[in-house]
């Protein structure tokens, strides 16, 4: 059996990841911790699963590290500079795996995928990410990370700027660049989890969409990260290589 831990248990996602292990065979749920418990409960836990917030989430991480717990992390906000920390931490705690991603659904991997491979054929592209309104963060995790993998391929392929003749705006109605890809994110209650990337040429537009239309999509890739972080030493950032996409 392995002793999981979940912090931020009381949330959206939490208290579904803790009925997704107490489900799950060969999984052990030996906490359920919240905002103010004290993270020793979690002392027989081997892997903990954090889904608390971006201003909570290092600190939890710095003490799965010096305790030797493996981690699975879906909180977003994560930094090149937040993954740099990690990276440091991991390195004095070697037998220790963290693994962040920022979405473990399968069709929202897949779609991150798609909109990669499709990025060198197209001159212009942007991204609306829509989502619940409780979510405190924008851009949402899942779109800056596509927008990222976006910009890398066009970078590769040799593309100049989207074009983009706007010369007055009002704050904001441009969206959010991301390495000079724009985003867009809408707030709406009724919603889930949801992104399109908007691909534009000339004559045709291609559209790549997801829909997370209930949490439940997040919890086979949550489980599949638990049974692999104590595998995979370090860092591993996104469920890419655990799924075995791409
Ligand atoms: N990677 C993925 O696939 C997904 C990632 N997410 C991300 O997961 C995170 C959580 O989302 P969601 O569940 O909707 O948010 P919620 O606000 O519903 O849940 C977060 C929970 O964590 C608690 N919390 C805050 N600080 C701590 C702490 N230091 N220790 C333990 N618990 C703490 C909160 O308590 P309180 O409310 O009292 O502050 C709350 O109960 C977000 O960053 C979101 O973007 C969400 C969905 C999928
Ligand atoms: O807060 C959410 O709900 C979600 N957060 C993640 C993100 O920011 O990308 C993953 C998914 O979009 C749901």
């Amino acid at each position: 059996m392995t002793g999981v831990a979940v912090f931020g248990a009381k949330g959206r996602m939490g208290s579904e990841v803790c009925r997704a292990v107490e489900a799950a065979e060969g999984l052990s749920l030996v906490a359920a911790l919240d905002v103010d418990d004290d993270l020793a409960a979690a002392a027989s836990a081997e892997v903990v699963v954090d889904f608390t917030s971006p201003d909570a989430v290092m600190r939890n991480l710095s003490w799965c590290i010096e305790h030797g717990k493996h981690a699975v992390v879906g909180t977003t906000g994560f930094t090149e500079d937040r993954l740099d920390v990690l990276r440091d931490q991991l390195a004095e705690h070697p037998g220790v795996g963290v693994l962040v991603a920022a979405n473990f659904s399968i069709g929202a991997v897949l779609m991150m995928h798609f909109a990669a491979q499709a990025a060198a054929f197209y001159e212009s592209v942007e991204i609306i990410e829509l989502h619940h309104p409780n979510k405190v963060d924008a851009p949402s995790g899942t779109a800056a990370a596509t927008a990222r993998r976006v910009a890398a391929a066009r970078a590769a392929a040799a593309l100049s700027a989207p074009p983009d003749a706007t010369t007055q705006e009002l704050a904001g109605a441009r969206g959010a660049s991301v390495e000079g890809v724009r985003v867009h994110s809408v707030r709406l209650r009724g919603l889930v989890a949801h992104q399109e990337v908007l691909f534009g040429a000339e004559g045709e537009t291609l559209t790549i969409r997801h829909d997370s239309l209930d949490r439940a999509s997040f919890m086979p890739g949550v489980i599949a990260g638990v049974r692999a972080v104590g595998e995979r030493p370090g860092l591993t950032i996104g469920i890419e290589q655990i799924l075995g996409v791409g």
